[in-house]
């Protein structure tokens, strides 16, 4: 771990813009105090603030105005959120205020914080790893209570343990091998391949397969799913996206060609944000702004994580329904047969056995029938069968720890080769030290800078 060089101070406005009851403005490092004393008047006069308590008074400004009455708090080093000394103020929440009082500070010899900067502090002080630091800027961004559940498991260092529990074991094979590396004429075995095989696999290589999985679902719960409505012109695609909205949004009218331009709207089912992208009709037309709205709807295809196919049940299977479905069954999707209402029993038996091979949910959007059915289909198409199930997931590997999970789990597998092959113990030894790299480099132990700059890059003011 980096030692802490000696730092600036800085502040930012930790609340967000906007009219708000409390907004509080935070300050980090060696200037906090004397910062707070030029700056803040206590309502009974005092030498000392001690630490940790809230005072009641007001915010001045070099001139001695009033800027704010407030309430401030100073925290002394090392028991605060950067380690370092930190002041807190915590004024009326108008964005105006708070401009202001900022820029006394800023007069006063601190520096504005970067996005990031306060949690970076903190990383850097060893107060957190690398995980919950990237823990902290999830939960700022989670849209979900499932998303917001992951945030706050990660920020607790749950994720940090399991990855701690890998490393030590791996350690712990290293020590063994070092010692039958200085001691190879040894008589008894120090290293039983089997005996640590059969631990690599049950401890190691196991618990490296379920984050993995874990990270797979933990992105669907954080990042949700796109969803392509699309169709023949006239099927229906948005009414459907009206019904599942709730909601008047879309056009709707008898004529093929409404919509002319995509329409993305996000809905919620069991926890799992739908990215929802109503496109154009696909049909060959003379209209040159048509045909670009068929295009963008080719483009959304492309992007889709699903598809609901949509078809005119009423109008029965067309050539051209063929012809389209060709075009987007290699996706995954789900057939939306549409205006169930007008249909007989018969139709619709006929409708499905033109797709044998796909999941088929008879609807009308018009009138709201099939649309659970629907979102049921949708949900358990996302998350039913494959991998863990979102609420037995403890925390959720994100990209970046994936690419490097990866890494390790390859690098634990040579290992494991290396053992059955009964290689040279210094060989094996690289392989467990290579598995460790990885993981140092997602805690943060041994994290490359630019990877550092990409992570906090990714936050906020003020955090
Ligand atoms: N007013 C305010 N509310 C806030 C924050 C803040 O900075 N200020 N937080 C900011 O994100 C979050 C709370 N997170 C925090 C995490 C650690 C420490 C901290 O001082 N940790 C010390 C021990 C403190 C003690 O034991 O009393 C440490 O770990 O050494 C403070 C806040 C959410 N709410
Ligand atoms: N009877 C009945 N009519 C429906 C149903 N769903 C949609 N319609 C009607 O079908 C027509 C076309 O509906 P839209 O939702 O605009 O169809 P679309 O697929 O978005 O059409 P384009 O935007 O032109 O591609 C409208 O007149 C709707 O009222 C349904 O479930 N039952
Ligand atoms: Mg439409």
């Amino acid at each position: 771990m980096a030692v802490h060089p000696a730092t600036d101070t800085i502040a930012s406005i930790a609340t967000a813009p906007g009219v708000a009851g409390i907004g509080i403005i935070r300050i980090s490092g060696s200037e906090s105090l004397s910062l707070l004393k030029t700056c803040f008047v206590p309502r009974v006069p005092r030498d000392q603030f001690v630490s940790h308590k809230l005072y009641y008074g007001t915010i001045v400004n070099q001139q001695g105005q009033a800027l704010d009455e407030a309430l401030a708090v100073y925290m002394q080093a090392p028991h605060t959120y950067t380690r370092e000394d930190v002041v807190e103020l915590h004024c009326h929440g108008s964005y105006v205020v708070l401009q202001s009082v900022l820029q006394t500070l800023l007069v006063q010899g601190c520096r504005p914080a970067e996005p990031g900067e306060f949690t970076k502090r903190a990383f850097l002080a060893g107060r957190i790893d690398l995980t919950r630091a990237e823990a902290v800027i999830d939960l700022l961004q989670a849209q979900t209570e499932g998303a917001a559940r992951l945030a706050v498991n990660q920020l607790q260092g749950q994720l940090y343990t399991r990855l701690e529990h890998i490393r030590q074991q791996l350690i712990g094979f290293l020590a063994l091998l070092e010692v039958a590396i200085d001691f190879p004429d040894d008589d008894v075995e120090i290293f039983d391949s089997t005996e640590v095989s059969f631990q690599l696999r049950e401890q190691v290589i196991s618990s490296l397969e379920e984050l993995l999985a874990w990270s797979e679902q933990g992105k669907v719960v954080r990042e949700g799913i796109k969803v392509v409505l699309a169709g023949l012109p006239n099927a229906g695609k948005s009414s459907l996206l009206n019904a599942l909205l709730q909601e008047e949004r879309a056009l709707v009218a008898p004529v093929p060609g409404t919509t002319r331009d995509t329409i993305e709207e996000r809905i919620v089912v069991r926890g799992i944000p739908i990215h929802l992208v109503d496109t154009a009709g696909i049909r060959k037309y003379e209209d040159p702004i048509e045909a670009l709205g068929v295009e963008r709807a080719r483009q959304k295809l492309e992007v889709a994580d699903l598809v609901l196919f949509v078809v005119d049940g009423s109008a029965g299977m067309t050539q051209r329904d063929r012809d389209l479905y060709q075009s987007v069954c290699h996706k995954s999707h789900l057939v939306v047969i549409n205006k169930s209402d007008l249909m007989t029993t018969r139709q619709l038996e006929d409708l499905f056995s033109s797709f044998p091979e796909a999941l088929c949910i008879p609807i009308s959007a018009k009138h709201g029938h099939g649309i659970d059915r629907l979102l049921e289909a949708l949900f358990q198409t996302i998350v039913g069968g494959r991998g863990p199930r979102a609420d037995q997931m403890t925390c959720a590997p994100n990209t970046r720890h994936r690419a490097v999970l990866l890494h390790t789990l390859e690098a634990c597998q040579r290992f494991e080769q290396a053992l059955i092959a009964g290689a040279p113990v210094d060989l094996v030894a690289v392989e467990i030290q290579s598995a460790l790299d990885c993981l140092g480099d997602i805690i943060g132990l041994t994290t490359p800078d630019e990877v550092l700059d990409t992570v906090f890059s990714r936050f906020c003011i003020g955090k």
